[in-house]
């Protein structure tokens, strides 16, 4: 799988973007909040607000996502591309078994994917099938989303700030699951403002700044020697060197 996005403009928020994920990769998006970050997933996952349309070109193995029916989107996203977002209730059904929700991904496929059982085992929720989503904590609920989103064995996985919502030794579990759980041949788009969580997860990293790539790199060049001045400052900025 390769996702291409060129020349990506969302309004004035999000401006000539243009990156490239590979087969495997791990490509970090970074920068302040409102630097753009989520519009950029979002335009790529065809769920931007009806207010907002975005122009250029998004595509995945060579199919153009900006211009493809509803109905498309929503298949690709059930089969190829998979999310992850800050707040899980969003992604959950307050209302439905955990055990169900984690199959809803199968739903419409013959023959039947894997047990939920099965699924939630994997994300080290043995047990937990027959629970509501407010039985949950925040991480255990964020275990849950994380089995749907794998469910299909994705080609990409995007996440949206996935650990920012919840405390520190949790943060490291869903990080340390997302890094074991993802197939070696699929891609990773992980948008956070968290510098550490980057050098922890991305082999590469791209730099967001008001709508804007102002620099990429691997993320041991962009870390260690930062070339743009906002890079240099969100560095400066972080508690990188404490969390070595
Ligand atoms: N529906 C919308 N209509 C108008 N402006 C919007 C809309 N959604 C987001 N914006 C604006 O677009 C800019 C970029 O937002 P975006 O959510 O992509 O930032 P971000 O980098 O992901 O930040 P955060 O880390 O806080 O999520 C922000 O200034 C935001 O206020």
């Amino acid at each position: 799988m390769t996702l291409e996005v060129e020349h990506l403009s969302v309004a004035d928020l999000v401006r000539d973007v243009s990156f490239e994920v590979g087969a495997g990769e791990r490509v970090g998006l970074i920068g302040e909040s409102g630097s753009g970050k989520s519009l950029t997933a979002l335009s790529v996952l065809g769920l931007l607000p009806d207010e907002l349309r975005a122009t250029g070109s998004v595509r995945l193995d060579g199919q153009e996502l900006l211009t493809a029916s509803e109905r498309e989107l929503s298949r690709l996203r059930g089969n190829e591309m998979a999310m992850v977002f800050q707040e899980p209730m969003t992604a959950l059904n307050p209302a439905m078994r955990i055990g169900r929700q984690v199959t809803e991904p199968f739903r419409a496929h013959r023959p039947p994917g894997r047990p939920a059982a099965e699924l939630l085992d994997a994300v080290g929720l043995p047990g937990t099938a027959r629970a509501y989503p407010h039985q949950l904590s925040g991480g255990q609920r964020q275990r849950v989303v994380l089995a749907m989103a794998l469910a299909n064995d994705p080609s990409l996985l995007i996440c949206d700030e996935p650990t920012t919502a919840l405390d520190v030794t949790v943060q490291a579990q869903i990080l340390s699951l997302i890094k074991t759980s993802l197939s070696a041949e699929s891609s990773l788009l992980f948008i956070t403002h968290d510098l550490a969580v980057v050098a922890s997860v991305c082999d590469r990293v791209l730099v967001m700044h008001e709508g804007e790539i102002v620099e990429h790199g691997s993320t041991r060049d962009v870390l260690t020697s930062p070339q743009h001045s906002y890079t240099r400052r969100l560095l400066a900025a972080s508690d990188l060197e404490a969390t070595r």
